[in-house]
């Protein structure tokens, strides 16, 4: 009963081509009925052409066998263009509609589930959804004519041997539903494995070095192995079943000729049918036998079919970002005030933050500091909306950040962070992404990010490599800095934004939170001490709970978990 909403579901999508659809079908009914002239044309040709030496016959029969013939591959190629357009098309339409899901899905996904095996897993599905349109099933559709025709014709020759053809069909079903059963399992094993294979292979891959310098191979390779054997077990059981269901079709049309002849004959010794009848009925069965063998087949084909389907569906089954309301934010009262108010949240139904209150105020520039793991970047990714709490609330200007229109919201902020991600593009176009700002800002960003620097040496133009490879960490995090300028937000975030950069550079940046960014509302995280000594304020944060709220000097006397983090080795 599910798997019928997925079928219903894929269908769907066909649903704008259904009349491209019917035409098809017109093109294979046409070209069918063509192919059934033809040996009547042959027969005619051999008795009065060829038999009596009739050279005009001859000419005719030629003539209309070249004819009927170059109407069918007409028509053939015209079904072709047609549905080689609806498969093209519908491709694509899959492809957008996951790839528009996947960029508003929750970020929790991608925690789950590395690219390579989001890419994989889409591409197989969607080449297996496709199957839906292919030639075969369309071939198959237009069947359901021929054997209605068909089984009509072998009725009034025979009403016996017909429903002898027709008590065959249960027998098949419940063999070829035996064998979809154990396809369906098998291609879902076959695409889970596959997907399972793909994020190993990202996850390897991304590890490159580690495996060099640590001398993984030999234990990667035996992985590959393991792995790779899995899949080809499950593709050979698939193509084995494959091969066995052709054996009990063969079987089985074989094995009803085999009884028409028996019958027939019993029939005909009975005076009860004509020899000629015979030999129509056996003429009829073979055209009859072998579509509906096709057609009982639907449930096979789609037992390959359903399980990439479900797992299509399924991912947008995946929770969006949530986005409530659509009230407007106002630019020009925007951002006066920012209030995390009693914010609880966990990952997986582990606590993460508790309890958490702070305000941080217009142009105020506001610190997080805290040991790794106590909840610092999670404070941000709330605020970003990223995720949401379990319990409290985050106000913007006294109202719900919850209620205000995702996008508007999120473009308030401009951020930088140690894993900002560079795209496989030049410099300046990860800088302006896609804004067309005036020469002279980009000019000033540029420089105001250090990114001008005559040791950097690398011109606009420069491609950066997939996230920024073919730079240093240094200079990964200025462009990520010039990013955020150039976007010229009411709030900035900066989660460790110049832990890779030169103190020489570090400081010309620092100092912009007095110069550039004085307006704006600034977070950062950072265990800097010139930096936290000109901050307006500190939130020190320990295991999920803010344990002090104040200045550097005030902290310094009171807290020992700021103490004990400023004065680590790391960042001493
Ligand atoms: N996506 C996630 N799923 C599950 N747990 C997570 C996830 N992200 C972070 N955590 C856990 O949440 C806790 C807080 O992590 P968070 O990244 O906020 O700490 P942090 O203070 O920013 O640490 P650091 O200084 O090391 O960057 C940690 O215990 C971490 O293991």
């Amino acid at each position: 009963m599910k798997d019928k909403i997925y079928i219903k579901k894929l269908l769907h999508n066909l649903k704008q081509y259904r009349f491209n659809i019917i035409l098809i079908i017109i093109c294979l009914l046409a070209s069918t009925l063509l192919n059934l002239v033809l040996p009547l044309f042959n027969k005619r040709m051999i008795d009065y052409g060829f038999m009596k030496n009739d050279l005009k016959v001859i000419l005719t029969f030629c003539s209309l066998i070249l004819l009927f013939s170059l109407l069918m591959f007409t028509l053939d190629f015209i079904r072709e263009r047609i549905r080689i357009n609806i498969s093209a098309k519908t491709k694509f339409k899959l492809h957008k509609d996951a790839l528009e899901h996947l960029l508003k899905i929750n970020v929790d996904y991608f925690n789950k589930k590395n690219c390579n095996e989001i890419f994989n897993n889409l591409n197989t599905d969607i080449n297996n959804m496709l199957l839906i349109v292919n030639s075969a099933t369309f071939f198959i559709i237009s069947q359901f004519f021929s054997v209605l025709g068909g089984l009509i014709g072998l009725f009034i020759i025979s009403k016996e041997l017909t429903l002898m053809v027709i008590i065959f069909i249960p027998i098949k079903l419940i063999i070829l539903k035996y064998l979809s059963n154990k396809r369906y399992k098998l291609t879902k094993d076959y695409i889970n494995y596959n997907s399972n294979y793909s994020h190993w292979f990202d996850d390897n891959l991304h590890a490159f070095k580690e495996i060099r310098l640590f001398g993984l191979q030999p234990y990667k390779l035996h992985e590959v192995e393991v792995k790779q054997k899995t899949i080809l077990d499950t593709d050979v059981k698939i193509n084995l079943l494959d091969i066995i269901r052709n054996f009990f079709d063969k079987s089985i049309a074989q094995l009803l000729i085999f009884l028409i002849y028996i019958i027939g004959a019993i029939l005909m010794l009975d005076l009860k049918l004509s020899f000629g009848s015979i030999f129509a009925f056996i003429n009829y069965s073979v055209y009859v036998i072998a579509p509906i063998s096709s057609i009982l087949g639907i449930g096979y084909i789609l037992s390959g079919i359903l399980p990439s389907t479900k797992r299509y569906y399924a991912l947008f089954e995946e929770r969006a970002e949530y986005d409530i309301d659509n009230t407007c934010i106002q630019k020009t009262n925007a951002c006066r005030e920012i209030k995390f108010k009693n914010i609880y949240f966990s990952y997986d139904k582990k606590p993460v933050l508790t309890n958490i209150n702070f305000t941080i105020g217009r142009k105020e520039k506001v610190a997080l500091v805290g040991l790794n793991g106590s909840g610092k970047t999670t404070i941000l990714n709330l605020l970003q909306r990223f995720y949401e709490p379990d319990s409290g609330e985050i106000l913007l200007d006294e109202i719900n950040i919850k209620s205000l229109d995702l996008h508007k919201y999120r473009d308030l902020f401009s951020m930088v962070s140690q894993e900002t991600y560079l795209f496989d593009t030049t410099i300046e176009k990860n800088i302006k992404l896609y804004s067309k700002p005036e020469a002279l800002h980009y000019r000033q960003v540029v420089k105001d990010s250090q990114l001008s620097d005559k040791s950097i040496n690398l011109c606009d133009e420069y491609f950066v490599g997939r996230n920024g490879t073919k730079l240093s960490g240094g200079q990964r995090q200025k462009i990520s800095l010039a990013r955020a300028l150039i976007r010229n937000k009411p709030i900035l975030i900066l989660d460790e934004a110049t832990s890779q950069v030169d103190n020489y550079s570090e400081d010309r940046i620092n100092a912009l939170l007095k110069t550039r960014l004085k307006d704006n509302m600034v977070l950062l995280v950072t265990h800097r001490t010139d930096i936290l000594k000109n901050v307006d304020k500190i939130i020190v944060i320990d295991e999920g709970r803010i344990c002090a709220i104040g200045n550097h000097n005030t902290l310094r006397e009171t807290s020992h978990i700021y103490n004990e983090v400023i004065s680590s080795r790391r960042y001493g």
